[in-house]
Order: C-alpha cells, then sequence, then structure tokens
C-alpha cells in the first residue's frame, strides 16, 4: 500500500540498488563516483532514521535524518563538480549544512514546527537541485562527450526537482496543506514524498548515464589516436580514408595519399636511446600539424611510419604539401632529454622519405595506398631524404 512509511523504505532500497551499480564502475576511476555512492549510502541511512519517525529517538528521526539528507545531496552536487574537474566549495557547503542541522535543532526543541521545518529543507534540496541542474549546463562543454543527452537528461531532472522542492516549499509556506506529521497520508504529501523517491536514483542514474558516456568517448578517443604522438591510429585512419574516398568520388574532387618514413630511424635509437626516438616521433607530428591543413589527417601507421590523407588536394598541391613537409622536418629537431632530474635541450638530426599518390577514378583506398607504399621505397631507395611521387617511381622501377 501507498504510505509515507513504505515510500521512504522504497527509495531507501533504491539507493542501496544504486551503490551496487555505481560500485561495478568503480575501475573505470571516474571522478565523482565515490561522492555518488557516498551520497546513496547517506541517502539510504537519513530515509530509514526518517521512516523510523516514532519508533527512535526524535533527534535522529527529525534533526539527523534531514541533516543527512541534505549531506547527501551536497554529496552529489560535489560528486557533480569532481565529474568536471572543479574546485570543491567544501567551505559554504559545510557552513550551508551547520545552518540547516542548527535550524532543525530550533524549530524542533526551541519552536516545533513541522511546516517550517518541511520548508526550510525543501529549498535547502531545491536549492542543491538548482546549482546541480546549472553545474552541468555550465560544464558539458568541459567534458569528453559523445552524446550531449546524459547531461542534458541529469540537468533538466535537477532543474525539475527544484521547482518540485520550491512548489513544496510554497505549499507550507502558504498552509495549503496543513501538515501535521512527515507521516501524514494527505495528497500533498504523498505527492511531495513519491517525487522524493525519485531525486537520488534519478540523479544517480543522470550520474551514472555520464560515466558511460565519457568512458565511451575515452575508449573511443584511445581507438583513435597513437598514445605517443597524438595522431590518428591506423585504425581510424582506414575509417577516414574509405569516407573520403566515397566523398571524392562523389563531389569528383582530388584526394592524395603522403606515406612518409624516418630515415635511420634504428641509428637514432641506437645513438641518442629509445626515449629520444620517441621525442623525434612526437616532434614529426607536431610539425607536420603545423603544415597540413585543418581537413588532412595525418596518421601513425607504425613504428615510424606515418601517413598524411589529402582531401580536395591533386598531384600538385600533394607534391608541394610533402616537399614543404620534407624540408620541415629536415631542420633538425631540439629536444629536450631528462636524465632524471637534469634535463638538457640538444639537437637530433633527422629526415624523412615520402611517398605521394594522388587518386586514380575507380581506384580503392588499398590500390592508393600501394601506390604511396611503392613511392615511398622508391624514395628510399634514392638515397632518402626526397619526395618521390607514385608516377615517378613507376618509371624508376621500368
Ligand atoms: N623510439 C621508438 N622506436 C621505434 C618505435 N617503433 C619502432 N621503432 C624503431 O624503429 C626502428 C625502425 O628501423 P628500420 O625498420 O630498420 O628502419 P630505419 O632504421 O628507419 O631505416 P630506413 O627506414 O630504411 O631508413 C626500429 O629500430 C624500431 O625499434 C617507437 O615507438 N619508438
Amino acid at each position: 500500500m501507498l504510505s509515507p512509511f513504505n515510500l521512504l523504505l522504497i527509495t531507501a532500497g533504491f539507493s542501496v540498488v544504486m551503490l551496487f551499480v555505481l560500485g561495478s564502475l568503480m575501475r573505470s576511476h571516474i571522478p565523482g563516483l565515490r561522492e555518488w555512492a557516498g551520497a546513496n549510502a547517506l541517502a539510504a541511512i537519513a530515509l530509514v532514521l526518517l521512516a523510523c519517525r516514532g519508533l527512535i529517538p526524535n533527534f535522529l528521526s527529525i534533526v539527523v535524518a534531514n541533516t543527512l539528507a541534505g549531506l547527501a545531496i551536497c554529496i552529489i552536487y560535489l560528486g557533480f563538480r569532481r565529474y568536471y574537474g572543479l574546485l570543491l566549495p567544501l567551505k559554504p557547503i559545510a557552513l550551508s549544512l551547520l545552518a540547516l542541522f542548527s535550524l532543525f535543532l530550533v524549530f524542533h526543541y526551541v519552536y516545533d514546527s513541522i511546516a517550517i521545518r518541511t520548508v526550510i529543507v525543501s529549498w535547502f534540496l531545491g536549492i542543491y537541485c538548482l546549482a546541480i541542474g546549472l553545474l552541468i549546463f555550465q560544464s558539458a562543454h568541459r567534458s569528453l562527450t559523445l552524446s550531449p543527452y546524459p547531461a542534458r537528461f541529469t540537468a533538466w531532472v535537477s532543474i525539475l526537482f527544484f521547482i518540485g522542492y520550491g512548489l513544496r516549499a510554497v505549499v507550507y509556506m502558504t498552509g495549503t496543506d496543513h501538515l501535521i506529521s512527515t507521516m501524514q497520508a494527505s495528497s500533498w504529501n504523498l505527492l511531495f514524498l513519491s517525487l522524493g523517491t525519485l531525486v537520488m536514483p534519478l540523479l544517480t542514474m543522470g550520474a551514472i548515464m555520464m560515466v558511460h558516456d565519457r568512458m565511451l568517448s575515452k575508449a573511443i578517443q584511445d581507438a583513435n589516436h597513437d598514445f605517443l604522438t597524438g595522431a590518428w591510429t591506423r585504425r581510424a585512419f582506414f575509417e577516414f580514408a574509405e569516407r573520403e574516398l566515397l566523398r571524392a568520388k562523389r563531389m569528383k574532387r582530388s584526394l592524395s595519399l603522403l606515406m612518409f618514413d624516418v630515415d635511420y630511424f634504428k641509428r637514432i635509437n641506437d645513438t641518442y636511446g629509445h626515449a629520444t626516438g620517441d621525442n623525434v616521433l612526437i616532434d614529426i607530428v607536431e610539425r607536420a600539424q603545423l603544415e597540413i591543413r585543418n581537413i588532412d589527417y595525418i596518421a601513425r601507421m607504425g613504428g615510424e611510419e606515418f601517413s598524411i590523407l589529402l582531401p580536395e588536394a591533386d598531384a600538385n598541391a600533394a607534391l608541394a604539401i610533402a616537399e614543404r613537409l620534407r624540408a620541415r622536418l629536415n631542420s633538425g629537431t631540439s629536444i629536450v632529454i631528462s636524465p632524471g632530474q637534469q634535463s638538457t635541450e640538444k639537437t637530433v638530426p633527422y629526415t624523412v622519405s615520402i611517398g605521394v599518390a594522388t587518386h586514380r577514378a575507380d581506384e580503392g583506398i588499398i590500390a592508393l595506398m600501394h601506390r604511396a607504399d611503392i613511392a615511398l621505397y622508391s624514395a628510399k631507395a634514392a638515397g632518402r631524404n626526397i619526395v618521390i611521387t607514385a608516377e615517378e617511381a613507376m618509371v624508376r622501377e621500368a
């Protein structure tokens, strides 16, 4: 039967269930999870204390229970701040909780009024819900997201709860409903308690959706980006290449490909160490990014081999970009070498060889890559630190 007692216990049960769901996500180490779990544990205790009204001392079922409910919403709010990497305003939050606790003491032991206490706790919870909603709306752009839906859902749910708590405060401030006990089965009380049962589960569900979204975005980001250089991975490259090839065919536009490889990279590793070799790879991608347009894609295909896909670049444009790139990378790089605490800077000379191919009608991406690859090998055979086109490579081979 729908009674305040049952509603409070059902909500406590929801919070316990949420604890298990949050627990299953803990190993993702996404900031905020600990706070949300802590808040649900506190909410479950607060709700059981509230439900035990009359069975346990009033101090526990009124003052402690409501302060714990307030603490739970504060911690949920802190969880969202942590999720977005924001500072935690612990002092104002502690002060607001102290105020809540003190007001409950006053309006129970000095001037006993359940209506005033209800108004106070409704404002308290409502304002924190509003703060959560506004925080998410303002901070959503800070987070790596796949879809805006989880954050929007959570923010709107928080705003709706703010409205619900505001209405509850108004109803008891104006005496629209005359509250004698929290366990009173009046329509207003049941309505607000029912609404209250949804707060923790829905805010937690929103948080879980946001955690999932971040986990998925991070997994996709990791799968698509080379961990060392930040360039696209081979996997991502093929995706883009297929898409750009279709677009080039459809729009009858050019598409070119550069394949390049560091010359004598093994020697660089052997002379300066593997860490310096890594720095050379990072430097290559940083410099190449400056040379290419924002519609181009640079990918690390493996080891010291890279590809650059050049949409809307014909053979002449591709050759010009390749020459510019070769010249830029040929200038040697200043690399900070950090043995222990001391860091020294030295110039590590390196060069690259580049093969260029421009898409031919009815050619697939594998065939295009193959021709660029042959051009690259031809550049290596020609002495390295040189750009060779696929057409030139064919002439050289003949
Ligand atoms: N530092 C570093 N070295 C790598 C990485 N991946 C591959 N290598 C090294 O790159 C070197 C490639 O050597 P080779 O294939 O002989 O090519 P190369 O010395 O550049 O010679 P050419 O390509 O013929 O000019 C090997 O020594 C690999 O160990 C990496 O992520 N970091």
